[in-house]
């Protein structure tokens, strides 16, 4: 293979909280990379995903979901958004069929890109072909991408076509990783991803948008991985909710993510939990950074 024939480049993937992000880069890359639950901003961090073929190489980024920042950690969630849209040779500007019609925040941070934007129709399982029209015809007035495309992330559909349009719009270029690389985070960002999910399922109301997890410990033996994580929390009142009753509530908790764990590493998993208030640490510039927050 010459190397000339060779495509590779970052894909951004962006969008509003909820439309479907994270759903579509997993089905992109064929690998649960991202959580996913029905709440929205559930992704916090840039997470790279990377898809490799003989002559291709797709670096994917699901990005946290854009928001008007109301604290410090949104605001470091939104420069992970917007140094994934200044890396990207490709932007998918994922909407779905329910996004209310007031995106213009959204839209003027793309209108300066100087790359290709596909925007992508998400969740056309759940809407009528005059819907989608409507849509398709709103979307062409108010951002002219460069393409518009109906998928179902949930259910594949589109994705096939997605992807040979993406290809089409990715520049020759030799890969920027190696080709057995998945993503460029660590396996601990992975652990504290699955609680982190877990919490969302589990918790009602602020409890997940309060909580951190941080992997003290991931100690990796012949036949089981020793993890221990901590929880963080913003109010005394709410490490009792989230440890709840004789501990039952982080019990499932720890069941769920460990589950899910001993699927990903195909190990046996021990997993120790542990919660600690760190008082605001959304506002707490340290404790963000040590949560990861910074680039
Ligand atoms: N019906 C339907 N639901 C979908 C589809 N794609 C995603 N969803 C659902 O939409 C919800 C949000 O999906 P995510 O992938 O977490 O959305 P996101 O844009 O990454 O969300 P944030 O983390 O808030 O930015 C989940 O409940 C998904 O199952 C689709 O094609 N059809």
């Amino acid at each position: 293979m010459a190397e000339t024939s060779h495509k590779a480049g970052f894909v951004s993937i962006v969008g509003k909280p909820n439309v479907g992000k994270s759903t579509l880069m997993n089905a992109l890359v064929g690998e649960k990379l991202s959580i996913i639950t029905s709440k929205a901003q559930t992704t916090r961090h840039r997470i790279m995903g990377i898809l490799n073929g003989d002559d291709f190489q797709v670096v994917y980024s699901d990005t946290p979901g854009i928001i008007k920042p109301q604290y410090a950690l949104h605001e470091s969630m939104m420069s992970f958004v917007r140094t994934s849209l200044e890396d990207a040779d490709v932007i998918l500007f994922v909407t779905d069929i329910y996004e209310k019609h007031d995106e213009d925040d959204v839209i003027k941070r793309l209108q300066h890109a100087e790359v290709p934007i596909l925007l992508l129709i998400n969740k056309i399982d759940q809407t009528t072909e005059e819907e989608l029209h409507e849509k398709v015809a709103y979307w062409e007035e108010k951002m002219q991408p460069t393409e518009i495309l109906p998928i179902s992330a949930l259910h594949g559909f589109g994705l096939e076509h997605l992807f040979a349009r993406l290809l089409h719009y990715l520049p020759a270029h030799p890969p920027y990783f190696p080709k057995d690389e998945l993503t460029d985070k660590p396996e601990r960002f992975f652990v504290s991803e699955m609680i982190r999910e877990k919490i969302f399922l589990n918790y009602k109301k602020e409890i997940p948008y309060s909580c951190e997890v941080v992997v003290e410990e991931f100690k990796e033996e012949e036949d089981i991985i020793r993890i221990r994580a901590e929880i963080s929390v913003e109010r005394r009142s709410q490490k009792g909710i989230v440890i709840g009753n004789k501990g039952e509530a982080l019990k499932r908790v720890g069941t769920q993510a460990r589950i899910d764990m001993e699927a990903f590493f195909q190990k046996k998993i021990f997993l120790d939990l542990y919660v600690r208030v760190n008082e605001n640490w959304r506002t707490d510039q340290k404790l963000l950074r040590r949560f990861g927050y910074s680039e």
